[in-house]
């Protein structure tokens, strides 16, 4: 996939237009992100030099290798940057991420030679069409994304009354299948305060430095723990560290919690939820947070994984269903083996189920789960007739 198939932010409200002067800018971040598109891999050597000549201290914020950083913060960079068109969307997000990374203890000269490096690798790239109204519009582009998470930073340290970062030890780890564990962990001083559906970047010890996001599937509890369900991705430097190696006494670390999904209980509406893999922690949890109120609006939760044993989660969620009138769940498998289809089962992919079942247009709709998965489950809603207003899913847009 690449990221020009998927919006990595979620369009909450209906696109502004933008001013003439921000039109322009993006047009000539747009034509020239196509030439240097190319030569990505060139742009994050070339990044991540600059940087670490201009700002030594930055390579400590890195993995020892940095292979395993395989270009993310760049990566992120420049999607942010070519959303500024968009700011009832992007200034949000880049507001939790300003939050998210005072983990990191970034100082303004931090700030300054990411800028400095990312438009001298631009120019790297991209040779004579690197003009001085690109080099105006990529570099407006950046101080607006730095501004806003500066800001962010700046006013979540004048309030203080939430740390940089919070620490937990993991307080159980099992196998919930050969690939896929699940962790809990418990507070070490104060409780991560966020909001069912959130996620939050968290490092591990057996991967210092490789933030990674992960959210909870639960709802915050009175004792703060935090259960998390993670699978190993083949050739995934973290995941297969959290699955394999995670072991109770092990201090995780976490930084803000970022995301907007959740359940309005206000608006009357009922609510489409369609979860995929492990992308269904979120929706777990703002299932189990709703499980606090008798009256919910009707949830219909569609439930998908690749084959029937991947659906780890269902049991919970059925048994959540039996005792709360409001929540139904529709589990769905892409293949079933060898014995056949499966009473109650529905076959495909999520989005072929969501075009399948509607109409939707009457609901909010909270989707999570692989982004091939997010994109389609979209489009197919789209092609139903739900306004783009009412889907919601949440972006990882940089660790
Ligand atoms: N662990 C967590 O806390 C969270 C994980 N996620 C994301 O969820 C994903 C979960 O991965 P897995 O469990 O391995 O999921 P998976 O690859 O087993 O797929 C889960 C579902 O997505 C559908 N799907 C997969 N690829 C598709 C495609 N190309 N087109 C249409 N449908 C497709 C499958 O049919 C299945 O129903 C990861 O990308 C992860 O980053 C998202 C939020 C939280």
């Amino acid at each position: 996939m690449t990221d020009d198939r998927i919006s990595p932010v979620p369009r909450l409200a209906p696109p502004r237009d933008a001013p003439q002067a921000v039109t322009v800018m993006l047009e000539h971040i747009e034509t020239s992100w196509q030439l240097a598109r190319p030569y990505a891999d060139d742009l994050a050597q070339h990044f991540y030099r600059l940087l670490f000549t201009l700002a030594p201290s930055a390579r400590e914020l890195f993995p020892v290798s940095m292979q395993a950083d395989n270009g993310r913060v760049v990566r992120a960079l420049l999607r942010a940057l070519r959303l500024v068109h968009r700011p009832d969307d992007l200034v949000p997000l880049l507001k939790q991420l300003g939050r998210d990374h005072r983990k990191f203890g970034l100082r303004p000269a931090h700030y300054e030679a990411a800028g400095t490096a990312l438009l001298g690798s631009l120019k790297h790239c991209l040779g004579p069409a690197w003009t001085p109204e690109v080099e105006r519009a990529w570099a407006e582009a950046y101080t607006l994304v730095a501004r806003v998470m500066q800001d962010a930073t700046a006013q979540a340290e004048a309030e203080g009354t939430t740390p940089a970062y919070w620490t937990g030890t993991v307080a159980e780890h099992h196998r919930l299948s050969w690939d896929l564990a699940l962790v809990r962990v418990e507070p070490d001083e104060w409780a991560v305060p966020y909001r069912a559906g959130q996620y939050l970047s968290v490092e591990v010890p057996q991967r210092p430095r490789l933030w990674r996001y992960l959210s909870p599937a639960n709802a915050p509890r009175p004792d703060g723990s935090l259960e998390f369900h993670v699978r190993a991705v083949e050739g995934g430097w973290v995941s297969p560290a959290v699955v394999g190696h995670t072991r109770p006494g092990d201090v995780w670390t976490f930084g803000a919690p970022l995301g907007t999904l959740g359940a309005d209980r206000e608006s009357g509406r009922p609510v489409l939820m369609v979860g995929g893999g492990t992308g269904v922690a979120p929706l777990q949890a703002v299932v189990d947070d709703l499980g606090r109120w008798v009256d919910n609006p009707e949830v219909t939760f569609c439930y998908g994984g690749r084959h029937w044993d991947d659906l780890y989660a269902l049991d919970q969620l059925s048994g959540l269903a039996a005792v709360n009138p409001w929540l139904t769940v529709w589990p769905v498998v892409e293949r079933f083996d060898d014995t056949g289809p499966i009473p109650g089962v529905e076959q495909g992919t999520p989005a072929e189920a969501v075009a399948r079942w509607g109409p939707w247009h009457e609901h909010d709709v909270l989707v999570s789960g692989p982004p091939e998965m997010i994109e389609e489950t979209v489009a197919a809603l789209l092609g139903t007739g739900v306004h783009p207003s009412r889907i919601n899913y949440d972006p990882f847009l940089s660790a």
